[in-house]
């Protein structure tokens, strides 16, 4: 059983081509690739299917997270996802259509590896407040196709520990939520740490970069805007309109290999 590591701005997969949706990816299977002593290792996974859907998109992402939950949407995700399809001669550089759970996403592969997503529209629902080392700390909520608590403060992000979970309000956040903290570095240049869920701190979470502008932008009461979102793995560019909004990243492949079946059969 092949698989490929990869990563976008240090947020990593194991990315799974299964083609033709043949693979069984339990929970305990996901847990043990991500698990970065008895597996792997990675953030999450992707499993690659090829859709029949009517949609005009060839390819499903099957995205979960490294708890073995499902995630709806995963942007770092998509463009290493992307990035896959075309050096594994799938697709040909340059533009074409990926179903998410989210719905469909338009991609777009460049020859100097980066890729743009369109991510969707990212829709900025109410506010609410994050419980970050014993502080609370306001934000928007915003729906990138994934549930998102954005919060631009004045605190350095770097003197936040996000080795424990942040509060949030249950009730806002029914299927929990990925917190971001956001420092403005200057109009269009941001700095975000990020709290994923089913995760934990990861170095990159593209939904929450796009977030992170939208929050940053609403704070304004603007819906249109762009910004650079500087990531402890690197940085992504992002614009926001009413209608949608795009990442542009890195997408690195790192390895290939074998899994070992002896090893993902013990784990059924
Ligand atoms: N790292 C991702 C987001 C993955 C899903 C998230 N943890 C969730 O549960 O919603 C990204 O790059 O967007």
């Amino acid at each position: 059983m092949e698989f490929v590591k990869g990563h976008g701005t240090e947020n990593d997969f194991v990315v799974l081509p299964d083609l033709d949706d043949q693979l069984d990816l339990t929970v305990a299977r996901v847990q043990a690739l991500c698990d970065r002593q008895r597996g792997l290792g990675a953030d999450g996974v992707l499993r690659v299917v090829r859709s029949g859907g009517d949609s005009g998109g060839k390819w499903f992402m099957d995205y979960r997270n490294a708890d073995g939950s499902i995630a709806e949407m995963c942007g770092n995700g998509l463009r290493v996802f992307a990035r896959y399809l075309v050096d594994a001669g799938h697709q040909p550089q340059g533009e074409f259509v990926v179903g998410t759970r989210a719905g469909d996403r338009t991609v777009t592969t460049h020859p100097d590896g980066s890729v743009t997503n369109d991510m969707g529209p990212a829709r900025v629902t109410g506010t609410s407040i994050a419980a970050v080392d014993g502080s609370g700390i306001g934000g928007f909520a915003v729906d990138v196709g994934n549930p998102h608590l954005a919060c631009v403060t004045d605190l350095p992000v770097s003197s936040f520990d996000l080795t424990v979970p942040p509060g949030f309000d249950p009730v806002m956040f029914p299927h929990g939520v990925n917190v971001e903290l956001i420092n403005v570095i200057e109009d269009g240049a941001l700095r975000m740490r990020v709290y994923e869920r089913g995760v934990g701190e990861t170095r990159s979470c593209g939904t929450g970069t796009v977030a992170s502008v939208a929050s940053w932008l609403a704070g304004q009461g603007r819906t249109t805007g762009a910004a650079t979102v500087d990531v402890l793995g690197g940085q992504v560019h992002v614009t926001i309109d009413p209608t949608t909004s795009t990442l542009t990243g890195p997408a690195v492949l790192v390895a290939r290999g074998e899994l070992d079946k002896s090893w993902w059969d013990a784990l059924a």
